[in-house]
């Protein structure tokens, strides 16, 4: 298969020299260090490495969630690097969407109304969210469940909800945190098969696992140990 980031040229991401130390009363944690790293429209980048080597924390920073101690991020021609938070979250409404492993869904809405919220979030008109709802919906393959809640949903079903709220407000980028980690094999090959589909489709995605057999699926792997690239595979598409 074509590799997408080919295809698509332009930069999403650039990361450079960023750290992040934690501190906790007297106790610094240096979690990332000095990282470095470009992501193109169009990729699928999977994150991986041991426990506590700072998966979570680059997808934070990533997802402006969190702010890098020093070093500098830019997100398309937005430099973000030194935002206030509410900059920080304005941008990261407008430009980025997640997925945790937990699926979040909000257990008495329905389908609809839980793939809607980020768009009522932005004020948009109840015309512009049954449309885009909608579309998402088939995108993901669950239009014939939107007056369900979350509990009469199987796990992937859930994940594949969660999927199209993140994807519902037209993101720049999709960052993924486990999305297999409560999921059995089956549905989390359903919920990867998914991944793999929209990235195909354009969607750039950055996605922690700690499972080997699905950070092979994505164009490039970055391995962390202990806060910095360990190593980086190219082109390793299934
Ligand atoms: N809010 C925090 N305050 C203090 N230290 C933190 C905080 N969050 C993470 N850390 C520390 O930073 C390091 C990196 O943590 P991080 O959660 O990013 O790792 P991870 O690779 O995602 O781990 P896991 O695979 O177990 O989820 C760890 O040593 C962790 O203890």
């Amino acid at each position: 298969m074509e590799n997408n980031a080919k295809k698509h040229k332009n930069k999403l991401v650039t990361l450079r020299d960023i750290n992040k130390i934690y501190t906790k009363g007297q106790i610094q944690t240096h979690a990332l260090h000095d990282i470095s790293l470009d992501i193109y429209q169009g990729e699928f980048v999977a994150i991986s490495g041991p426990s506590g080597c700072g998966k979570s924390t680059l997808l934070s920073i990533l997802g402006l969630l969190d702010a890098a101690t020093t070093g500098n991020y830019q997100l398309t021609d937005i430099d973000v690097s030194d935002l206030s938070v509410d900059q920080r979250s304005k941008i990261r409404n407008q430009h980025i969407g997640f997925v945790f492993q937990s699926f979040n869904l909000i257990e008495h809405l329905s389908v609809f109304d839980n793939i809607a919220l980020p768009l009522e979030h932005r004020g948009e008109s109840s015309k512009t969210i049954k449309q885009a709802v909608d579309k998402h919906l088939l995108l993901v393959n669950m239009e014939s469940h939107k007056h369900h809640k979350p509990n009469q949903l199987s796990g992937g079903q859930q994940q594949r909800v969660a999927i199209a709220r993140a994807l519902v407000g037209e993101p720049k980028l999709l960052l993924v945190d486990e999305p297999t980690g409560n999921l059995d094999s089956r549905n989390g090959d359903l919920v990867m098969q998914q991944l793999k589909t929209l990235n195909e489709q354009g969607v750039t995605i950055v996605m922690v696992t700690h499972d080997e057999r699905y950070s092979l699926m994505a164009q490039r792997k970055i391995r962390l140990f202990d806060g910095e690239v360990l190593a980086e595979t190219k082109g390793a598409i299934a």
